[in-house]
């Protein structure tokens, strides 16, 4: 089988179109014995979706492999890797294994003939792109699989020769060796032994080196695939995890330094899947072996601290951006107009001044009581503002207070800031909500009651309104004064903060003008321009808390 690099999707759908799909079907329906049920129905969809050429089309791996009871291998790897990577596994079982984080208790093979029915099942149906083999615990299996590839053939052939498990257990007999170098390995596109797994295959050479895994992957390309990967997650006494490539030329060595973690069951399982994944992605063989190794170095990076099972041997988290994917979706932080309380924005030049750099600043503000903190850079050089603000946000989020991004909706997507505050001459927030998405906080700055509604159409979270007072913070601000934010917070639909020349002096009459939208101050220099931020936060909280209605929060 060869790999096409220029495969795509389109040019699938009209060979697929143009394949008799209804024929393919009755085929595979009459050599079931008629046990498959539906299958009348089934045949009018697959037609209809040839015939009309519609729909989504997902990359497609099918596993050959052992479904592993721990999930950290096995079949089970084997969809959450594919998945991960964004391409649809289906799987067909080999045999079921007893199995967790101390070792393999017992493994039990599927009848080869069923092997075969379920090969059948999948292949003659749902326009698989790759197949990727792992646990094949037997020679029969391993002659049953090529001729359903002889029968079905696929874009590529990704073989994991997986024999023995990370805690030593052997998951395929000894004869399997003859299976994969006289049958399967002709028809691989890439093989991907481990150290022992190369060793085993080359009749027990001891493998060391870097240099030994280079003639080891030349003697296994002699066996017949067209790539081979030997895997150096064993490799003794390194510091690297490196794989040695072999593509019959060339060897490209890929290193990647060691992560120390109890969680790396199933790391050889993933791997083979990330290939198989991106070969069916189209990507062409170095550049889809070198993706999936950097998707297993995350998954372990992200899977280091994972407490599952009491044994030597813990699983990989493989769908581990779905946390963070959650975290922003599941609306785990939904806007609350109580933060709104004690609104610290910092100030670039102040910080200088004091010698204090942005992190230090936002965290004595925290530490003082500031209840949402937006970051005013106006001068930063864009990647010193993200890097900043990331640091920012590890900070804000262990206190669980949310960080805003003045103006720079980049950056703000860049960092996952909890949202942005926008001018009246800055991105529309109307434009901002459309690129940040439904979950993220947008406040807009506002000095008359036309700009308020138009902020709440917008889709705004809340206004910042003022200056309240005169202030040098801002050049040609002009003031509205105590009436005039009054008068917009009565008129506002969404929650108020007073921002302008707000300090300890004049906080309590600004909150005591008791209108039900106002929710707190935002400050500046009264925070940021003090020597001691800390007490200065702690002055005006405790200002604030005197002079409002109860703050709900501090209720609880
Ligand atoms: N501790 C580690 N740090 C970084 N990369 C690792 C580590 N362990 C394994 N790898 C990488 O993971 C991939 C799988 O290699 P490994 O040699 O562990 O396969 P395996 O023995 O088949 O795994 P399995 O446990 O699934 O059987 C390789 O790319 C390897 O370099
Ligand atoms: C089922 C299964 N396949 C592969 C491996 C290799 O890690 C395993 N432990 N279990
Ligand atoms: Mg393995």
């Amino acid at each position: 089988m060869q790999i096409d690099p220029s495969f795509d999707t389109s040019s699938f759908m009209a060979v697929a179109a143009a394949s008799p799909s209804s024929l393919i079907y009755t085929r595979s329906s009459s050599t079931s014995g008629g046990r498959i049920p539906g299958s009348a129905r089934r045949t009018t969809a697959v037609v209809m979706a040839a015939g009309n050429g519609g729909g989504r089309r997902m990359p497609h791996v099918l596993t050959v492999a052992g479904s592993d009871s721990s999930a950290g291998a096995g079949i089970q790897a084997d969809i959450k890797a594919c998945r991960a990577l964004g391409a649809y596994c289906s799987s067909v079982i080999t045999a079921v294994t007893a199995q967790n984080t101390v070792g393999v208790q017992g493994v039990h093979p599927v009848p080869e003939a069923f092997v075969a029915e379920q090969l059948r099942s999948v292949l003659s149906d749902m326009a698989v792109d790759v197949v990727k083999t792992g646990m094949l615990p037997s020679v029969g299996v391993i002659k049953v699989l090529c001729r359903s590839l002889q029968e079905f053939p696929v874009k590529a052939l990704v073989v994991d020769p997986v024999m023995v498990s990370t805690s030593g257990d052997m998951l395929a007999g000894p004869s399997t060796l003859s299976g994969y170098r006289d049958e399967l390995f002709a028809m691989a596109d890439i093989v991907t032994p481990n150290l022992k797994e190369a060793s085993a295959l080359l009749g027990g050479i001891s493998l060391r080196t870097v240099s030994d895994m280079c003639s080891a992957a030349k003697s296994i390309h002699n066996l017949g695939p067209r790539n081979v990967l030997v895997k150096g997650g064993h490799l003794p006494d390194s510091s690297e995890a490196t794989d040695v490539f072999f593509d019959g030329e060339n060897y490209h060595a890929l290193r990647g330094s060691r992560l120390n973690s109890r969680n790396t069951h199933g790391t050889g399982c993933t791997l083979a899947s990330c290939i198989a994944a991106e070969l069916a992605k189209g990507s062409p063989m170095l550049q889809a072996v070198r993706r999936a190794k950097t998707f297993v170095e995350s998954a372990l990076d992200h899977s280091k601290d994972l407490l599952i099972g009491n044994g030597p041997q813990g699983p990989l988290d493989h769908l581990f951006d779905l946390s963070s994917t959650h975290a922003r979706t599941a609306g785990a932080r939904s806007f609350d107009a109580n933060d709104l309380f004690l609104y610290a924005v910092t100030d670039s030049g102040m910080n200088s001044k004091w010698g204090r750099s942005i992190l230090d600043a936002v965290e004595a503000s925290i530490e003082g009581g500031a209840t949402i903190v937006q970051l005013r850079e106006k001068e930063a050089a864009t990647r010193d503002f993200i890097e900043a603000a990331n640091a920012c946000l590890g900070i804000c989020r262990s206190h669980g207070v949310p960080l805003l991004i003045n103006d720079r909706v980049d950056v703000a997507l860049a960092c996952d800031a909890d949202g942005v505050h926008v001018g009246q001459s800055d991105m529309p927030a109307r434009v901002a909500r459309s690129i940040l998405g439904p979950q993220k906080i947008i406040g807009v700055s506002c000095k008359t009651a036309a700009q308020a509604e138009e902020a709440w159409a917008d889709g705004a979270d809340y206004i910042g309104c003022g200056g309240v007072f005169p202030t040098t913070t801002k050049a040609n601000n002009l003031t509205v004064g105590l009436d005039g934010f009054k008068a917009v917070c009565l008129a506002s639909k969404l929650p108020v903060v007073a921002i302008g020349g707000i300090s300890s002096a004049n906080a309590g009459s600004v909150m005591e003008i008791s209108v039900p939208s106002l929710k707190g101050v935002a400050v500046v220099s009264a925070l940021f321009d003090r020597e001691c931020i800390v007490t200065e936060a702690r002055r005006l909280k405790s200002i604030l808390m005197d002079s409002s209605s109860p703050h709900p929060k501090l209720m609880v």
